[in-house]
């Protein structure tokens, strides 16, 4: 519920091409996962290499809120010590799509009455699907008028579950959020989305897989239908790999000046989508290739993702419906392009942190490309590009998108880069850092 002084920032142009080699945080998600699941654990968990950013702390204390301990005073690891959930409680959920849709079910486990409110335009994000589903598996919830926040749970410590339906087009949260809790369910959870397809399937893929690494057992054989027996998460030591999504603007940097942008200490067998990045910036002209620093076999080997522009930047047509935070960074490179791109797929990200899909036509737009918005995407013209402000949105991925235009269009400003602290607080040195390697 704090808004910051907004903080205005000139994106660095690139003096020619980029060449580096960059240790990013954790992901946001994983890290966002491994809390909650650690908090709902039956014993401590060490969360190692966590991203240290406004999602995850804001996700911290809202587990501290109920009663769990999580210290986060290192920056390599935090600690998570589990114990009876109890209201009440008030937790701000800042702009975070995790938090809002992670903790009304761990609240709901709780014994007494947890609110939940968050930034202004958190308001407008969608909530309601899973508000109704709660309400279907027994959790006495109170909603705004529109479906969101502010939401007030009325815990009593137990959640019968059962069987749940619910249309998550407009979110994959609303599933992950639901499953993550539902081992703790005393009826466990069948879920079914009915409606038009969930986005972010990998997401999905993360949270089934996070839940079997700490002993829940998991079923997804029929697609759009998720069983989560009742049982215990066990407390277990998570690794967070780095974030993908927070590591497209740096690939993009590559790809836009024909240079080279290496992330080390990437597991070669990686929980988030690096392979649809990688057929996406492939698409677009670059090359990836994945570099492994320790023996083939070794599960536990990491290495160095890298994206090499090749001088070539071409326009695509692709649904990005998987990968749908990557939009803003894409559609950025497509207004760079050499030709005309379609990215449709994602009607759902018009409730992310602000309307992506508007918010990327208009300010593309006032940079001189041609862009036409249609209810699930964006097509991009590429024109000759020139300085403005570029409005962000209160939105990290927004800022993102700014920041690679300017590495090409001398004057572009952002309005205000300090929302990249959403889940990258240090994007503004790492990004000029990065830019000074060119
Ligand atoms: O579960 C998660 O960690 C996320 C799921 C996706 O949400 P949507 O399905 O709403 O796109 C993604 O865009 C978001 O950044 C993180
Ligand atoms: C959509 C995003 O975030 P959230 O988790 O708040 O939904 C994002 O990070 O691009």
């Amino acid at each position: 519920m704090v808004t910051a002084e907004p903080r205005p920032w000139l994106a660095p142009p690139a003096s020619g091409p980029v060449s580096a080699t960059v240790r990013l945080p954790g992901s946001k998600s994983m890290t966002a996962r491994a809390l909650v699941i650690s908090a709902l654990a039956d014993g401590p968990s060490v969360i190692e290499a966590p991203l240290r950013a406004r999602d995850t702390v804001l996700m911290a204390a809202g587990l501290r809120a109920l009663g769990i301990g999580v210290d986060t005073g290192s920056d390599e690891r935090w600690i998570v010590t589990p114990g009876p959930m109890r209201g009440p409680a008030r937790i701000d959920v800042g702009l975070a799509g995790t938090i809002m849709r992670f903790l009304p079910p761990a609240g709901a486990l709780a014994d007494g009455t947890v609110e939940f409110d968050g930034d202004p335009h958190a308001r407008n994000r969608p909530l309601r699907p899973i508000v109704e589903a709660l309400r279907s598996l027994g959790v006495a919830i109170e909603a705004s008028p529109t479906g969101g926040l502010p939401l007030t749970v009325r815990g009593t410590g137990l959640v019968e579950g059962g069987e749940a339906i619910i249309d998550a087009s407009g979110s994959s949260q609303f599933v992950s959020g639901l499953l993550l809790s539902a081992p703790r369910f005393s009826k466990g959870l069948t879920l079914r989305h009915e409606g038009p397809p969930v986005p972010s399937a990998p997401h999905l893929r993360m949270t089934t897989h996070m839940l079997r690494a700490a002993g829940a057992v998991v079923d997804e054989s029929v697609p759009d239908v998720w069983t989560v027996e009742p049982g215990a998460l066990h407390g277990r030591t998570w690794t967070i790999e780095p974030d993908l999504s927070g590591a497209a603007p740096f690939f993009a940097a590559a790809a836009v000046t024909g240079g080279s942008v290496t992330l080390t200490g990437w597991p070669a067998d990686s929980w988030q989508p690096v392979e649809r990045l990688a057929e996406i910036f492939t698409a677009l002209g670059a090359e990836v290739y994945f570099t492994q620093e320790a023996e083939p076999g070794d599960e536990a080997a990491v290495g160095g993702l890298t994206v090499r522009g090749t001088g070539t930047l071409r326009g695509i047509t692709a649904d990005l419906s998987e990968v749908s935070e990557l939009t803003p960074v894409i559609a950025a490179l497509a207004a760079l392009a050499e030709g005309p791109s379609e990215l449709r797929g994602v009607a759902h990200i018009r409730g992310h942190e602000t309307d992506r899909i508007a918010a990327l036509a208009t300010e593309l737009g006032k940079a001189g490309a041609e862009v036409t918005e249609f209810p699930d995407g964006l097509r991009i013209e590429p024109r000759a590009l020139k300085p403005t402000t570029f409005e962000t949105y209160a939105d990290h991925r927004m800022a993102h998108a700014a920041a690679v235009i300017g590495l090409a269009v001398p004057g572009i400003n952002l309005a205000d880069v300090g929302c990249t602290s959403k889940t990258l607080p240090e994007f503004p040195e790492l990004w000029a850092g990065l830019v000074a390697r060119s």
